[in-house]
């Protein structure tokens, strides 16, 4: 059974002390569960800050992005090194915003991927299609396409660590959830394309989240689906209160 992981990107939102009374009390409230990763990915500027207040404890800290060379002339940008110095675990590549907004491609996300691994980092790699794509009965194809491409050069052993993020561009901050039923489809999709690419075993592994529009009162039943291990949530992962029932609820799913 693969352990399930609740993420919340926190984007653009929330000021320093903002953050921390958030993980001041999610340490407080969050059940000890050995079942579900939580994971909370702030605004890099306070990565350092809480993660030193997650030590010991459930709630883990990631990066929404990162560059992919060690270090360099790249100004305003934060490196694998980094984050991996700061024992970082988890980073989000590709989200759909950064493809939209900072020219991010099936390249530079490959490449970032492999920066990951080299650097000990676990990637939640982003997939997902647009309406026009859904509409055009083109989703598998071109999230399958984006799967295959972010993996080149990635090892089977890597992979089977790796977390993929079913994102569909039009569930995202629209208050439209895929159905289970559809978000499921394309999950299993996802992990036929892990088989092709690897093996049974590699794609048994994997574990895929479906993200767009996640709050507490939807995620169990996309849970209950067969190919869906957790959620990457934006805007219900903002308040402690909805962060923590949703782990609760990944905890009893
Ligand atoms: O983009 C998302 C998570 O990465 C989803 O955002 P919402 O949960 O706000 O729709």
């Amino acid at each position: 059974m693969r352990k399930r992981i609740i993420a919340g990107n926190w984007k653009m939102y929330k000021t320093m002390e903002e953050a921390k009374q958030f993980v001041t009390e999610v340490n407080e409230r969050l059940p000890q569960s050995e079942q579900v990763d939580a994971v909370v990915c702030p605004p890099s500027l306070y990565l350092a800050a809480l993660q030193s207040m997650t030590e010991g404890r459930s709630l883990q800290i990631g990066a929404q992005t990162m560059h992919d060379v060690a270090e360099g002339a790249f100004t305003g940008e934060v490196s694998p090194k980094m984050l991996s110095a700061l024992h970082i675990p988890y980073v989000i590549l590709g989200h759909s915003e950064r493809r939209q907004y900072f020219n991010e491609t099936d390249e530079t996300v490959n490449k970032k991927v492999l920066a990951a691994f080299a650097n000990q980092l676990t990637p939640i790699v982003c997939v997902g299609e647009s309406l026009a794509e859904r509409e055009a009965e083109k989703t598998v194809e071109t999230v399958a396409l984006q799967v295959q491409k972010a993996f080149e050069g990635v090892t089977a052993e890597q992979a089977k660590n790796a977390i993929i993020a079913y994102e569909p561009i039009w569930a995202i901050g629209t208050g439209k959830t895929a159905t289970a039923e559809d978000a499921n489809i394309v999950c299993e999709a996802i992990r036929v394309e892990i088989d092709h690419l690897y093996d049974e075993q590699t794609a048994a592994a994997i574990r895929i989240q479906y993200g767009g529009s996640v709050k507490p009162g939807n995620l169990g039943e996309l849970l209950s689906m067969e190919h869906i291990d957790g959620a990457l949530v934006g805007g219900a992962s903002l308040e402690a209160d909805s962060f923590v029932k949703m782990i609760e609820v990944a905890s009893h799913a």
